[in-house]
This record gives structure tokens, sequence and C-alpha cells, in this order.
């Protein structure tokens, strides 16, 4: 969570002391409550993360049961809200009953600007991490689904897909880019199917030289070619049972795309050089970072072929269009490695997951998995920069700070956008926009943009 994104509620009755504390925070503007009421108001408004709480407020200014009674309420309504709560001087009875109650930390008047605004920064900074706690065990860790860590929307949907097919028999095609996980996907269908106690065997199609991948994929006979000099079943043999997970199946060349729908269209193998025909019982995952349409439409896939792998197609997104992700597996994944290495887990600082948030990934999961596995090396005191991860530090774009600065961002871009594809012709921009020419002329003023540009016909 960035620092724009946090949100503070100040509740205190007395308006110099609402300045006051308007001026000990650094890098949240806050949100000012008078009394219990407006408190819970704004709570249910704008869920701030972090509350500060004057125990003494109207109707008992000199007392302290309105605050508890705030306090209580607050916690009800959100319980992950981290209330500081600000007694009078000496006041620690009523600060131990507060801490006692579920507030985060106490503060006892008068009041240290600075003291108070580290005391709430610390407020956001666990926050923060129980939020991320909080999305990693909702994430799909412990989850049939073994290794796959997500936390996004578009994941946890793949993941059900994943789920719901598992069981069935069909033959599956796991399209997405390099390293989104099609793999770690393909394995996790084997383990919750039926087939599970058998074998899972991979074969990367674009790995192996055109010549061996035949006798790779079928087996061979003794005697088959030079050097065969024994009987050699294949990787769909092994498989018997089990889950064939055929990688890069874009990448087969077409005498062998011939073969393999052969074997899934009866069932049986004949090895290279041999007469017999084995049968095999398998189930077959395939995976592809190529566009089979394309590769349909060009002649260098089958369709009878295609039509038989893709019963079920699942599209695993491309790590940079999932919301959150990239942070939590990063998190994931530095826990596993210090785990593993027995060492303190190293902490991303606040710009190094702006880092993870902004890069675009164009290696996914794996390249991820690199970076992380390098900072851990590299980082010192235990903080990892986004240095360390060589990712450049994002200037971060601040967050508008209500619906009125969205708005009038999206009109100014809509106005550029009419008058540049119109070639500054007013009309037309108006008709583009869907408005009449006067209001044209009206937000053209507003956002004073009239002059120069937007001339023509007006
Ligand atoms: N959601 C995830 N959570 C945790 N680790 C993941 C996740 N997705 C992928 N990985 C890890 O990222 C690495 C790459 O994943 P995988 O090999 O499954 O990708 P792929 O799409 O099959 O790649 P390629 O197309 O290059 O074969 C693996 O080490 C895998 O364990």
């Amino acid at each position: 969570m960035s620092g724009k994104e946090r949100r503070l509620l100040v509740v205190e009755d007395d308006p110099g002391v609402q300045r006051q504390l308007r001026w000990s925070f650094d890098e949240v503007e806050p949100l000012i409550a008078e009394d219990r009421q407006s408190a819970l108001a704004q709570l249910r408004r704008y869920e701030p993360q972090v509350v500060s709480l004057d125990l003494g407020l109207p109707p008992d200014p000199g007392g302290v049961e309105e605050g508890l009674r705030a306090l209580r309420e607050i916690l009800a309504l959100d319980p992950r809200t981290k209330v500081v709560v600000i007694t009078g001087n000496n006041d620690r009875e009523n600060a131990v009953r507060a801490i006692a109650m579920g507030a985060y930390d106490f503060y006892e008047k008068p009041l240290d600007p600075e003291l108070l605004g580290v005391i709430v920064d610390r407020a956001f900074k666990v926050y923060e991490l129980e939020e991320e706690n909080r999305k990693l065990s909702r994430s799909r860790h412990d989850t049939p689904l073994a290794g796959v860590v997500a936390a996004s929307p578009q994941m946890e949907h793949v993941c059900q897909m994943i789920e719901k097919v598992a069981p069935s028999e069909a033959t599956v095609c796991l399209l997405g880019e390099s390293g989104t996980g099609k793999e770690l996907l393909a394995r996790g269908l084997h383990q919750l199917s039926a087939r599970a106690d058998n074998r899972f065997v991979a074969i990367n199609c674009a790995a192996i030289p055109e010549n061996l991948l035949e006798s790779e994929l079928f087996g061979y006979e003794k005697g088959a070619f030079t050097g065969a000099n024994r009987q050699t079943r294949g990787k769909i043999e092994h498989a018997h049972g089990g889950t064939l997970f055929l990688d890069e199946v874009g990448d087969l060349p077409l005498a062998l795309q011939a073969k393999l729908l052969r074997f899934l269209q009866e069932r049986v193998v004949e090895r290279v050089g041999g007469r017999e025909e084995i049968p095999v019982d398998l189930r077959v995952i395939c995976a592809t970072n190529q566009d089979l349409e394309e590769q349909l439409a060009r002649g260098d896939f089958r369709e009878d072929l295609y039509y038989r792998i893709t019963e079920v197609t699942i599209r695993i997104p491309a790590l940079r269009s999932r919301e959150g992700d990239a942070a939590v597996i990063a998190r994931s994944l530095l826990e596993h490695t210090a785990r593993e290495q027995s060492r303190p887990v190293p902490r991303l600082t606040q710009e190094a997951v702006h880092a993870i948030e902004a890069h675009s990934w164009p290696g996914n999961v794996r390249e991820l998995e690199n970076r992380i596995k390098r900072a851990t090396i590299m980082c010192e005191g235990g903080r990892i920069t986004p240095e360390d991860l060589e990712l450049d530090s994002p200037e971060t774009e601040p967050l508008p700070f209500n619906l009125r600065q969205i708005r009038e961002k999206a009109e100014r871009t809509a106005l550029h956008r009419a008058l540049n594809h119109t070639n500054n012709n007013l009309s037309r921009a108006a008709e583009v926009l869907g408005v009449t020419r006067p209001t044209l002329y009206a937000l053209l003023d507003k956002h004073q943009m009239r002059s120069g540009r937007a001339s023509k016909n007006a």
C-alpha cells in the first residue's frame, strides 16, 4: 500500500488540537470527526486503516466513556482498524482499559506532533503487514493446487477452472506467455485428478530436436536406427495410467502432429521401428505460448489435432495483468528461499513493492523468481530495495484526491483525444463527444484549452 492510499481518521472535538493534528502527519491528509457518531459514519464511508481517537468526546469531554464506546464500536465495525487512543496526561488506567479492549496503542497528551506521527506511521505499517498476511492466507498456498500462489481474481478464476476440470478426463490446453506457470498448473491439475497416484510425465516439444522427438515420445525398437541398441519405451508409454504434459505443443512438427493425432484417436502407440500396437491409457495436458489459431490459419498446425487437444482451453494471464499477485508471490518466494537457507526472511521496502507493482514482468513469474533469488543474495540489513531487484524505482503518480479530480482528468483526456482525432474541428469534436457545441466551448474554457489549438469551425 503506498503512502497515498493511507487513510487516517482523527476523532477529536477540540478545533485547536484538530489543527495541530493536521500538521502531525506528513503523508496523509487526515479525515476529521468531532464525535462518536460522525467517526462511525466516516469509518463506514472511507474505511480508514488508522484512527487516532481522543477518549474525551462530547457529550462527555471530561470523561472517557464516550471515547471507549467509540473504540468498541469502531473495532466491532472493522476489527482490522488500528486505533491509537489519546488520553489525558497521566491517565494510564484508561489507556490500559483501551488497550485491553483492542486499541493498537495509546498516546498521552500534551501533543508532541512528531512522536504521534511516528506512532501513526507504525500503525499503518502494522496494518499493511497484516493485510498482506491476510492476502497470503487467502491465497492458494494451502489449497489442493499446491505451490500456486495467487491472490488476484484473475488467477482465482483460473484455479477454479483447473479444480473443476481436473476430475474429468478432458484434454486440457493451457495457453499463456512463457513463465506464467503453465507447467505448475498442469502438475496441480494432475494431482487433483483420479490419476494422481500415477506418473506425471512432461516433455518440452520445443527443446528436443525434431529427429529425436519421435523416438522420445513413442519409443523405439532395438535396431530401429543407428545407436538403437535396445528396446526403449517412449514418454507416452511411461505415462501409462497417469498424465502426459506436452509443453510447447505449438512447436510439434507436422509429421509428429499426425502421429500424435492417431494416438489420441486410437490410444495405441507403435514404437519407431516396431509393428506392435501397444495400448496406453493416459490423460493429455498441452501447453503453448504460441497463438495456435494463427498457426492454424498459416497451416502450421493441424485443425483436427487442434480440436482434439482443446476440449478445454484455459488462458493463464500474464503476471502484469494479475492485480496484486506480483508482490504476494514475491513475499511468498522470499519466505520460501529464507526457509530453505534457514535465514530470517528479508523485508521488501515500500519502494521495492512499488517497483514490483510497476514492472511489466515480460518473463512473468520465472523472472520474478530470478530477481528475488538475486536480491536475497545481494540485500543488506535484511531489507530488499529496488536496486537489489535490479528494478527502477518508479515515480508513483499520486492518487487523485477525489472523484472530481478523476472526472476532470478524464474530461481533459477526452477533449484532447477528440480534438486530435478531428484535427481540431470543433463541430466534429462536439459530435464525437456527444455534446452540443456550446457545451464543448464551456468545457474548453473550463480546461483552458480554447486558445491556440481548438479554433477550426469555431
Ligand atoms: N502462481 C505461482 N506461484 C508460485 N510460483 C509460481 C507461480 N506460477 C509460476 N511459478 C513458478 O515460476 C516458474 C515458471 O513456471 P512454469 O515453468 O510453470 O511456467 P510455464 O508457463 O510452464 O513456462 P514455459 O512456457 O516457459 O515453459 C516455476 O518455477 C514455477 O514454480
